[in-house]
């Protein structure tokens, strides 16, 4: 048991069961009859052992009588974190996957993207995306908006009142054949604009990708964010014809990771989606950075864009969270993300049997820490250790009317078995920086 040594907060709930999470040194690690108190700022006050409650009762000033216990089935797992997903794109989800990247982008995407300068339409998505993905386990989103800043602030404003963590970004282009996109300093003034200010809820800097922006709008972006200290998000080597693209259009760079880096783009603080064909030496200016990956597998099968090896990318000590680069991915649910995560390493272990396969425990942890690390957050979230935030799912096994029947019930296989065969009826209840999020308290009408 570990407390810190500062002047405590007033334990606020305290809950005694089983308790799943990763930490530095261990992929999965289960806590039989732990006690985990929740001081009044939403932070991990403590977790020990059940059969020390009389001890930690009278340490941490709690009554016996407000202790939660989980019913049996029941456990705690951290909150999960979507490194990557498209908000406006929530709207057509699963409708528009027949095509590859750059003609889905021009057909599907660019139009529906457009729609959301109507504050009304995206005050209706913006609130089913946010419900949705909370309900599936999201605690923190690092969300894409449109290139729209009123309808992006909204967002920023709907995931705070929902209670959702999240980083909002007004997306960024000046170089586009349709009329979506910006001049190239409407994109930097309305970047300067999108100010977020609530405590859980943040801007990124968020130029699409090097596609659609100028070299120009990318120095211009990478020095906004080296001077107000802001993360940054884009898309990267999803696809080999954007690759294609990308060398024409910046002959100068070496590599597609080489213009980013070259307008100060790949910082601590970013995160680049995909990343399915970078080279090894890419990777290396990846890990040199600090810069991490967010790997959503959905969207590189839906799309046909390509297979990520993260075995390869941890292999180069780069940072990856996962994503269900919503719509891309036909999915906004993380459990998705945790099993297509384990079919794509299947699949390149059947195309080439000497690759190791993910086990379930490490895309355990690329979901939960993994995705704090990706996000420059493990110091506020991603696991139970003391000192961070409470975000959490309590999560019920075998639900009355829920997708699993439990039959052989192997006690610490029943996390994988809820991650493989769950659904948002198995999260019972969701808590972000110690709040219940879910059930949803309803933002007061406006
Ligand atoms: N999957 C995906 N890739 C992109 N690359 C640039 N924009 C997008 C997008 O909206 N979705
Ligand atoms: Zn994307």
């Amino acid at each position: 048991m570990a407390s810190l040594n500062r002047p405590r907060a007033k334990i606020a709930h305290v809950y005694r069961g089983t308790f799943m999470h990763s930490t530095q040194d261990t992929t999965l690690e289960i806590i039989e009859d732990a006690l985990l108190g929740v001081d009044t700022v939403g932070k991990i006050a403590f977790i020990g052992k059940g059969s020390e409650q009389d001890k930690l009762s009278q340490t941490f000033r709690f009554s016996s009588s407000n202790v939660t216990q989980l019913k049996q089935h029941e456990f705690f797992m951290p909150g999960m974190v979507d490194t990557h997903i498209h908000a406006p794109q929530y709207s057509y989800t699963g409708t528009a996957m027949d095509l590859p990247l750059l003609q889905w982008l021009n057909t599907y995407t660019f139009p529906v993207e457009s729609r959301f300068k109507d504050l009304k339409f995206a005050h209706r998505v913006y609130t089913e995306v946010v419900k949705r993905t909370l309900k599936n386990g999201t605690t923190t989103a690092c969300y894409f908006a449109t290139i729209h800043t009123d309808a992006s602030l909204l967002l920023g404003k709907i995931a705070n009142d929902f209670g959702q963590r999240a980083f909002v970004g007004k997306v960024c282009m000046d170089r586009n054949k349709s009329d979506y996109k910006e001049t190239t300093q409407e994109c930097q003034k309305e970047t300067c604009r999108c100010v977020l200010t609530y405590p859980l809820v943040k801007p990124v800097v968020t130029p699409r990708f090097a596609p659609s922006c100028t070299g120009d709008l990318l120095g211009q972006l990478g020095a906004i964010a080296r001077k107000n200290n802001l993360h940054i998000q884009s898309h990267i080597s999803e696809n080999v014809d954007e690759v294609k693209l990308v060398k024409e259009l910046f002959p100068e760079s070496k590599s597609y990771t080489d213009v980013y880096h070259k307008y100060n783009l790949l910082t601590d603080k970013t995160v680049m989606a995909h990343g399915c064909h970078l080279t090894d030496e890419e990777l290396t200016l990846f890990s040199e950075t600090g810069a991490s990956l967010s790997h959503c597998p959905n969207s590189n099968i839906s799309l046909c864009s390509g297979l990520l090896n993260v075995r390869n990318v941890l292999k180069h000590k780069v940072k990856l969270g996962l994503g269900t680069d919503v719509a891309g991915g036909y999915s906004a649910s993380m459990l998705d993300a945790v099993r297509r995560t384990l079919d794509t390493s299947k699949v390149l272990t059947i195309q080439n049997p000497k690759h190791q396969a993910l086990t379930f425990d490490e895309v355990f942890r690329l979901a939960t820490l993994g995705g704090s690390q990706a996000l420059f957050l493990d110091d506020q979230t991603g696991n139970f250790e003391v000192g961070k935030d409470f975000d959490a799912l309590r999560v019920n096994v075998a639900p009355p009317g829920g997708p699993i029947d439990l039959i052989l019930c192997d006690k610490p296989k029943v996390g994988s078995g809820a991650l493989y065969k769950g659904d948002d009826r198995n999260i019972v209840e969701v808590f972000v920086a110690g709040r219940k999020v879910v059930p949803f308290m309803e933002p007061a009408a406006e």
